[in-house]
């Protein structure tokens, strides 16, 4: 399970994370959705121990990753809104790399570069360096090397983004197999069509929290929507929607 307990965060003074408190389940999909700007990524990268909270605790299993980062970054799979390749580096040295970081040697090491060259499709990449890889590609390689180790909480920012159909779809099949592997899964994304696929359960952000989460179908009940989009614009935008229809300034 990946917890969030109360976090905050501020950037030159203005408040991005106020008391952002949520769960993510062992053996569930989360989506965590919101505007533009509404703070997805700086909560992801919290958790992600790439960026340190003002206060608050995250938890990735039993581990802080303030406290013990390469402890939590052993269980934990990333998938960032920034590729970070080595260029100069083939697919096959750079997965090398990562998961000898990750404590991976010998034959387990070569088991899981097999495994995910397969599953993810890679066998054309392979031995390429990564220079000039496309959005599509650059992702792909991010995907294995979240997945390399193996590890149990999986945290993944607009994974689809720059994925051509067959691509997504491979990678909605790969989520699905970790969910029923008891990972734990938390991804971002603005696509309702892929969040009602994937979800077990939403979490909508607005102004720092957590407005509101449930299933799909919670969600479109506690809001009387006939629609997950009809659902979150309500929650995400309900108060400027408000404020507009009054003809008050919004923003
Ligand atoms: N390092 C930083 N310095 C200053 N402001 C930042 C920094 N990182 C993020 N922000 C600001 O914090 C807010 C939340 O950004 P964040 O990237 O977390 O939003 P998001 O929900 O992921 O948005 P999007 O859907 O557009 O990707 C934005 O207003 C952004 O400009």
């Amino acid at each position: 399970m990946i917890k969030v307990e109360g976090v905050n965060k501020q950037f030159s003074g203005v408040s991005i994370l106020r008391n952002l408190s949520f769960s993510v389940p062992d053996g569930e999909i989360t989506a965590l959705l919101g505007a533009n700007g509404a703070g997805k990524t700086t909560c992801l990268r919290i958790i992600a121990g790439l960026l340190n909270a003002d206060s608050g605790k995250v938890f990735v299993g039993d581990i802080d990753p303030c406290k013990n980062p390469k402890g939590a970054r052993r269980q934990l799979g990333i998938v960032g809104d920034r590729e970070g390749l080595y260029e100069r580096l083939t697919v096959a040295e750079y997965l090398s790399f990562f998961a000898c970081a990750q404590g991976l040697t010998g034959s387990e090491l070569e088991f899981a570069l097999q495994s995910v060259k397969e599953e993810l499709e890679l066998s054309n990449l392979w031995n390429r360096r990564t220079k000039g890889f496309s959005q599509g590609e650059r992702m792909k390689v991010s995907l294995a090397r979240a997945l390399v180790h193996r590890p149990s909480h999986l945290v993944l920012d607009e994974p689809t983004r720059g994925l051509d159909i067959l691509a997504a779809r491979l990678l909605r099949k790969t989520l699905l197999r970790l969910r029923a592997e008891g990972t734990a899964v938390l991804f971002s994304s603005h696509i309702m069509a892929e969040v009602l696929e994937l979800s077990d359960r939403v979490l909508v952000m607005a102004g720092g929290s957590i407005v509101g989460s449930g299933t799909p179908d919670e969600l479109m009940q506690q809001t009387g929507s006939a629609s997950l989009e009809d659902s979150f614009v309500e929650l995400a935008y309900g108060n400027l929607l408000e404020k507009d229809k009054c003809g008050e300034p919004v923003g």
